[in-house]
């Protein structure tokens, strides 16, 4: 990567850590022709990451390949071949640069899989920028993002992290200079939700004339660029996947009120779900509230966490 390839010594271990991403603005509308929904989006980088270290196989012995070892959450359910898309992306920047790829990567995660908070996207991104480096690969930033869009829509934010607008299919980004840390408790539960059936979800919900599409991110832009308090922003959170999560998980309605009724200024599906943010005044709100929605129950887990952070290419 420009300005960032340091040479990998014999035996280097690469160790990159990559933030779960939220979307404070979803709008979805309609399905292209290639069945990608057009976006207008706020991504924002938060401080739950997953973290990627990578070493040369061959160097104790092994022979070049891809080997993937998993800890943390979705260790033993997650696949390690080349389904992971950690492993995708291994494959594809070994190819942009000619090589036979020859790694052995862990993948420590202590973001929750399949709950809307790009996970798998944090992986690649992340895999990406430590295989560049272990095999000092020459790639400039255009490149990566090139890449990167290619492994899914939000890779190319998990490489930079931060704030930033995201349209096409999430992967054309514009950065945004948010003013300020706004604290979330981040409730999972013990359901995840594809990212495709949702999306389906929200077109059949669309038919049935229910939801429209929120084209304009300005109000939440300004805002972050503002640095405007937790109430404000409060107000302006969205999400056009929310119904289609609720829809296809019920049990998610009684974890947003449940969080409400405990004092959040507001309850909101992180991206296609079933994850569920709760937005607090401050970090001690935000203390208060997780211990309270935990004795409440109904969430798998409660994770405390700030936004924004930034991405590991940042
Ligand atoms: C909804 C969002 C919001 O940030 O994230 P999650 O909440 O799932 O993490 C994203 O759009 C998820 O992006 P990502 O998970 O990278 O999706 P991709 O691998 O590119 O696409 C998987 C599938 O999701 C659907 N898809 C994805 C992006 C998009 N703009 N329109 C779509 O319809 C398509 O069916 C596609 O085949
Ligand atoms: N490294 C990975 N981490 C998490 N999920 C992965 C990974 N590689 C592939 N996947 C697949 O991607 C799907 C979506 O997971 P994830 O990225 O965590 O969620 P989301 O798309 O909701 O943000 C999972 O069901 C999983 O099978």
């Amino acid at each position: 990567m420009t300005g960032q390839t340091a040479p990998a010594q014999p035996g280097a271990q690469i160790s990159v850590e990559v933030p779960a991403k939220i979307n404070p603005h979803l709008g979805v509308g309609d399905a292209r022709a290639d069945g990608f929904h057009a976006l207008s989006t706020v991504y924002q980088a938060i401080s739950l990451h997953d973290t990627v270290t990578a070493e040369r196989r061959s160097e104790d012995g092994g022979e070049p390949g891809i080997e993937i070892t998993i800890s943390g959450e979705g260790a033993g359910t997650l696949p390690t071949d080349e389904a992971n898309l950690a492993h995708k992306a291994a494959k594809l920047i070994a190819l942009y640069a000619g090589i036979e790829p020859d790694v052995k990567l862990h993948l420590n995660k202590r973001i929750p899989v399949a709950g809307g908070l790009a996970g798998g996207s944090a992986d690649a991104a992340g895999t990406l920028i430590a295989c560049a480096r272990l095999w000092e690969v020459e790639i400039g930033d255009a490149e990566l993002h090139r890449l990167a869009a290619g492994l899914g829509s939000d890779v190319p934010f998990c490489l930079k992290g931060g704030t930033a607008i995201g349209r096409g299919r999430g992967e054309e980004l514009t950065p945004v200079k948010a003013k300020g840390t706004w604290h979330w408790v981040v409730a999972t539960t013990d359901t995840q939700i594809s990212t495709p059936d949702c999306y389906k979800e929200v077109d059949r919900l669309r038919e049935d004339g229910i939801g429209r599409y929120s084209s304009d991110v300005d109000p939440i832009v300004k805002a972050f660029e503002r640095g405007a308090t937790a109430d404000d922003m409060a107000r302006l959170l969205i999400n056009d996947m929310e119904a289609a999560a609720v829809s296809l998980r019920p049990q998610l309605a009684s974890l947003m009120h449940g969080g409400l009724e405990e004092g959040a200024l507001a309850a909101h599906v992180s991206g296609s779900g079933p994850t569920v943010l709760f937005l607090a005044t401050d970090v001690k709100h935000a203390v208060a509230l997780a211990r309270r929605i935990r004795m409440r129950g109904g969430a798998k887990s409660v994770h405390l966490a700030h936004g924004p952070v930034d991405g590991p290419a940042a």
